[in-house]
């Protein structure tokens, strides 16, 4: 196997971590708005595969990144489950809301994803095609409560109040909701498999809003289910999760869902992390993105700070949350000067 990322994913120690950033394809890119504007709308970049492949490769051209995220967005699976999805220029996602049995009655079966999904995974192979040959492919989707938050409330929200509300008040409709999901994603990161992903990583961007039970319940149990099912599909595949925020959570997660690697955002100590996390599996992170903003000494002593924390065992060096429309692109340069020397 010559593929760095994968070497790590594999549990190996390597001297310069394998590399690559959240949000890699994005706003802070001038070539990124470029076919961002010509596409028009980003559901429309997200579903014409020849932009959405030209867009993945952008950051890979630019960086020479070892791992290129497939460019789509944790929402489109509400979308192929029915719920009608848009997105209001500098405000965010829109969806139709999921508040009873009513709505969720209107939702489709999970296998009838692939119906809106399939552009998806020919982006998939035109992007096999066109990588670089030591360049991982890495697929993914939303973890199944961090897409339920959005599905309830039909926007983003900054507690994630509603969806909390639906869990604690009806817990039935709430629970076949999260099961849907699941379903959903387990058929939609199994057919990103077939057409060539070479790892998938699950976003569950809110889990940190999750606590005791509950995140065992609808964090720690969903992401097992969908991991246990991939790797029965695609034996060998491997996974990384995302619990942000997940906190003193973040230990013993390998264990629990069977995830390869475990991405950590950069509210926790790589030094904490090395001695508590990595000694499970491998981990990736952990730089706040937004010294990718402010650049200068800072940049650069955070960069070699994590890279060393974690040098003694398997590591992805990456953010611990996606980079910002208004980071400079040079700072990423630096960043991966300090890394690879
Ligand atoms: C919560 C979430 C979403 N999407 C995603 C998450 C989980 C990760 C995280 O916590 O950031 C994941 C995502 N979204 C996007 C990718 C593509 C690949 C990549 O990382 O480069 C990935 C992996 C493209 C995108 N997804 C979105 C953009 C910006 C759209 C544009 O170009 O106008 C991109 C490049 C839009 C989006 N998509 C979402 C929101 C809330 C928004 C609006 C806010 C914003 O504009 O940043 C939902």
């Amino acid at each position: 196997m010559t593929k760095t990322l994968l070497r790590a994913l594999a549990g190996e120690t390597l001297e310069t971590p394998p590399v690559w950033m959240m949000r890699q394809a994005g706003r802070y890119l001038p070539e990124y708005k470029q076919v961002r504007e010509k596409a028009g709308d980003f559901l429309t970049l997200c579903y014409t595969p020849e932009l959405a492949a030209e867009v993945t490769l952008q950051p890979i051209r630019r960086y020479g990144f070892d791992g290129a995220i497939l460019f789509a967005d944790i929402l489109l699976v509400p979308d192929a489950l029915g719920a009608d999805l848009w997105f209001v220029k500098g405000e965010g996602p829109r969806l139709s809301t999921v508040q009873g049995e009513k709505d969720f009655e209107a939702l489709k079966p999970a296998a009838d994803v692939h119906e809106r999904l399939s552009p998806v995974y020919e982006t998939i192979r035109i992007l096999r095609g066109e990588l670089p040959a030591d360049t991982t492919l890495i697929g993914f989707a939303g973890a199944p409560w961090t897409v339920a938050t959005y599905m309830i409330a039909g926007r983003g929200t900054p507690d994630q109040g509603p969806a909390h509300t639906l869990k604690n008040c009806d817990r039935q409709v709430f629970d076949r909701l999260m099961q849907r999901i699941t379903d959903a994603t387990i058929e939609y990161l199994s057919a990103q498999a077939d057409a060539g992903a070479e790892a998938v990583k699950l976003f569950d961007s809110w889990a940190g809003s999750l606590e005791g039970p509950d995140f065992e319940q609808y964090a720690v149990q969903p992401a097992r289910r969908i991991i246990s099912a991939l790797k029965e599909r695609h034996p060998g595949l491997p996974v990384i999760a995302f619990p942000r925020e997940a906190r003193a959570a973040y230990e013993g997660f390998h264990a629990a869902t069977g995830a390869d690697c475990v991405a950590l955002d950069q509210s926790v100590s790589a030094e904490w992390a090395a001695e508590v996390v990595q000694p499970a599996g491998c981990v990736q992170g952990n730089l706040d993105p937004s010294l990718l903003v402010t650049g200068g000494p800072p940049l650069i002593s955070e960069t070699k700070r994590i890279r060393d924390a974690f040098s003694g065992g398997p590591h992805i060096f990456n953010l611990g949350h996606g980079i910002t429309p208004d980071a400079d692109p040079d700072n990423v340069t630096k960043m991966l000067e300090e890394l690879r020397g």
